[in-house]
């Protein structure tokens, strides 16, 4: 069915750990097919607002819906139901390291309730291709460059066709020109329709790929106009 309702809505959310509080009366929306960059100085709060939508810190007052679950009553059972609908790709490049890289993708499927094999093999085979690494299936992560292991984990968040990718600084091991390459690849996944909210320090990034920018600051998430972004590169 076709649904316009934005993939996501946070309402007056207040971010915490624990007690303490990291951003106050967060408000926005993301809307299907967006792109949206989260910029901040280091400790702003970029990776606990992104924990936050994916479920991994409490929403403890304010009220967040993520591909439709709503975050604030989501139960630890009902997790997994919103992870499906998710892809979530982090820095630091989180392969099972004993394993090659189909059956790394392999773990996903299974764990996510598909049992068909053909259909496994034939969906690792898709997601490979988008990402450029369908000659790399049997390789070990540790053939891989760093660049290459951040588009299996690509590969990896794209497996159940999330609505929406939250990426949390993921070009921050790569070398300027891989981190490029990359870049593009989000964009290229985010043309085909998926949304994407990434958490990132690369300004040049940002200037070659401008997109709609949220920025943490002083304890508050305010939209960013692009124009601003020059004297920001110290961040
Ligand atoms: N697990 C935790 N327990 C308690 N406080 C935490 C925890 N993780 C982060 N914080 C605190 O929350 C604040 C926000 O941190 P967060 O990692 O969200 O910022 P960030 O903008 O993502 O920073 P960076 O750019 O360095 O990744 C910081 O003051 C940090 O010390």
């Amino acid at each position: 069915m076709f649904t316009s309702e934005p993939v996501v809505v946070v309402e007056n959310t207040y971010v915490y750990h624990k007690e303490r509080i990291i951003l106050s009366d967060v408000n926005f929306n993301i809307n299907r097919g967006e792109f949206v960059f989260l910029i901040g100085r280091t400790g702003s709060g970029k990776s606990s607002l992104l924990k936050t939508l994916y479920a991994d810190l409490w929403l403890q007052q304010g009220r967040a819906k993520v591909v439709g679950f709503p975050i604030e009553t989501l139960k630890a059972s009902e997790r997994p139901f919103l992870r499906r609908k998710i892809g979530v790709v982090f820095q630091d490049f989180q392969l099972f390291m004993d394993r090659n890289v189909q059956e790394n993708l392999l773990w996903v499927l299974e764990a996510t309730g598909w049992k068909d094999s053909a259909k496994m093999k034939a969906r690792i085979a898709e997601v490979l291709m988008q990402v450029g690494m369908s000659a790399s299936r049997d390789k070990m992560p540790h053939q891989l460059s760093g660049g290459e292991q951040q588009r299996v984990v690509i590969a990896r968040a794209l497996l159940n066709e999330p609505q929406i990718l939250f990426a949390d600084e993921p070009t921050g091991n790569l070398d300027p020109e891989v981190s490029s390459q990359i870049i593009k690849l989000f964009h290229e996944i985010n043309k085909a329709g998926t949304a994407i909210l990434m958490a990132t320090h690369d300004f040049d990034m940002i200037r070659k790929f401008p997109a709609r920018i949220l920025k943490c600051e002083n304890g508050e998430v305010k939209e960013e106009l692009g124009s601003n972004l020059i004297v920001e590169s110290s961040i």
